[in-house]
Formats: structure tokens, C-alpha cells, sequence
């Protein structure tokens, strides 16, 4: 199977016949960090301003955990772009979901959070208590000191995602609680080497598990793109044809695979991980249907 690239208008002309539902990854594909990526408002609308007319609807799918679905609609309206809470699903809020309602961990146990406020955030939506995360004490450099923890015996899971913060104290009470506690789950909310961060790129959530995975000799239940939990998410709030729906993103072994086995269509953008000459070497089960530079081509669809 073969990529085929986008260039001619009619190219996304039938493009957007051929889709009704438009999932799109966020970093990378709409921003890098906080700044949009040239075109992408324009062409968000235009899908939008198409609603009207052919049913067409959009989907934000993002593995970066840092913010809750609440806190991504203030970045989307800070940023201009027309997007509702619920067509925002981050691996934060896929992450509470999943341990809410398919694990079913009981709401008096307690969630040890490496992470940031995003995770913390879905976690109290889902009815959780939460320790680690942003809180202060958790947040220093000093020594971890064995002697002084006080391991709390109702945390039931270690959720671990992309923690800019990060420390040997997180490390430490995580272990302490995935070795100690008996049936205590572990969970990452996505397993991203990197991500592209504006001008360059920066360790991403699988980074910031990797060091916990080594020293157990365990690996976590990872939830994010590739992984089919977070599309299970979608489906339980929006009915789609997946024949007539496509994911757009920058990253092969996630977006694209994640598309594949949903049995979505997938468009590749280079606006992020991705390099042309990755495309060389793909292997099957993360080979895109569609490459184009940037999400910002379609603006041809508009004559802008
Ligand atoms: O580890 C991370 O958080 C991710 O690499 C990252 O932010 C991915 O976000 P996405 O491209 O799925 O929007
Ligand atoms: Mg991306």
C-alpha cells in the first residue's frame, strides 16, 4: 500500500467529499505550543463554515496530557479556533475514563499522579482523589528520604504522563507505591518519545515513564494514540461512519496507527515528527493513505 501526496486542488477537493468526520491531532498538526501553525485556522473554519452545508464534523485527539478538556477549550479560544468540550479528547481525560469506567477502580482508592494539572483536572471530573501531581510537596529537588515516606495504603493506581516537572521524588513514590501496594495499577496516558514543542522538540510522556518502566522490569497500560481506548472514548459521545472519516496527524506511530486499526483513513502532515524521507521505511500498519505538507494546503479549498 502506498502514500498517496496531495497537491492539485482537486486532490483535496476529493479529499473532503470522500470524509465527514475529521479527526485531528493537535501538537504538531494545529499549533506548536501555543502558536497556530500557518493556515490551520483557515482551514478549520472553512470545515466548519461546510457543516452548513454537507454534514461535516471535527474531532480534537491529543496525546498531550498536560491540559484537561476544559483547559484545551481556553487554549482553543485564546488561539480563535471555534471548538467545543466535547470534541476534545486529551489522553488526560481518556486516561479517567479509563480507570472510572473500564477498570472500575473503586472511587476511595487514590491516584499517585506523575503529571500535570490536566491529569489531575480529569481525574476529580471522574470522582478521584489524587496525591503527587502539581502538589508542592512532591514538587522539590530535595533528597528523597525512604525513611520519612509514609506510604498511604488507598492508592490504587499510578497514573504517569508528560510531567514537565519531573523528579526523583515522583520516581521514588511511584515505585514505592507500584512494589507496595498489592494490586496497585499502572497506567500512562501515552507513550510519545517526543513532541514537537514550537522550535524544537522535547522528550515526550514515554520519556517521562521510561525510567519507572526500567527500574520495575514492568510496563504500564498505556492509553493514548495508537492505543484503541481513546477512540472507544470518542465513540461513546459521537456516532461516525469510519469509512467516511479520516485522522490527520503528524506522528506515525501513533496518529497514523491509531487510524489504521479504528478502520479511519489517515492523512500524514509534515508540519511536525514526521520528515518525508520517514515514509521510505513505514511499515505497513503505519503507513498513511494521504501525506501533505500542512494542514494549512487546504486553504486551497477556500481560494485563500
Ligand atoms: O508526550 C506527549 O505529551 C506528546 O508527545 C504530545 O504532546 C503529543 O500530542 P499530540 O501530537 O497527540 O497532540
Ligand atoms: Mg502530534
Amino acid at each position: 500500500m502506498s502514500t498517496k501526496t496531495l497537491s492539485l486542488k482537486e486532490d483535496y477537493e476529493k479529499l473532503l467529499s470522500s470524509y465527514d468526520t475529521w479527526l485531528f491531532d493537535c501538537d504538531g498538526v494545529l499549533w506548536h505550543g501555543d502558536r497556530l501553525i500557518e493556515g490551520a485556522l483557515e482551514v478549520l473554519s472553512y470545515l466548519r463554515s461546510q457543516n452548513r452545508i454537507i454534514d461535516k464534523s471535527i474531532i480534537f485527539v491529543t496525546n498531550n496530557a498536560t491540559k484537561s478538556r476544559k483547559s484545551y477549550k481556553g487554549k482553543f479560544d485564546k488561539l480563535g479556533v471555534q471548538a467545543h468540550v466535547d470534541e476534545i479528547f486529551g489522553s488526560a481525560y481518556a486516561s479517567a475514563v479509563y480507570l472510572s469506567s473500564v477498570v472500575k477502580l473503586p472511587k476511595d482508592k487514590k491516584v499517585y499522579v506523575i503529571g500535570e494539572k490536566g491529569i489531575e483536572e480529569e481525574l476529580e471530573e471522574e470522582g478521584f482523589q489524587h496525591l503527587g501531581g502539581t502538589d508542592p510537596e512532591d514538587n522539590t529537588l530535595a533528597p528523597f528520604k525512604i525513611e520519612n515516606f509514609k506510604l498511604d495504603p488507598t492508592v490504587g493506581a499510578v497514573l504517569c504522563g508528560l510531567d514537565t516537572s519531573i523528579n526523583y521524588t515522583k520516581y521514588c513514590k511511584a515505585y514505592q507505591y507500584l512494589t507496595r501496594n498489592e494490586g496497585c495499577l499502572f497506567v500512562v496516558t501515552n507513550e510519545d518519545s517526543t513532541y514537537p514543542a514550537g522550535p524544537g522538540i522535547l522528550p515526550g510522556g514515554g520519556s517521562i515513564l521510561a525510567p519507572l518502566v526500567f527500574s520495575l522490569r514492568r510496563n504500564a497500560t498505556a492509553i493514548g494514540k495508537p492505543n484503541q481506548t481513546m477512540l472507544d472514548c470518542i465513540h461513546a459521545k459521537h456516532t461516525f461512519d469510519p469509512a467516511r472519516t479520516i485522522m490527520v496527524g503528524d506522528r506515525l506511530e501513533t496518529d497514523i496507527e491509531f487510524g489504521k486499526k479504528g478502520g479511519l483513513s489517515t492523512l500524514l502532515v509534515l508540519t511536525g515528527i514526521t520528515a518525508s524521507s520517514d515514509l521510505d521505511n513505514v511499515k505497513p500498519a503505519q503507513t498513511p493513505d494521504f501525506v501533505t505538507q500542512s494542514l494549512g494546503d487546504l486553504r486551497i479549498l477556500a481560494n485563500i
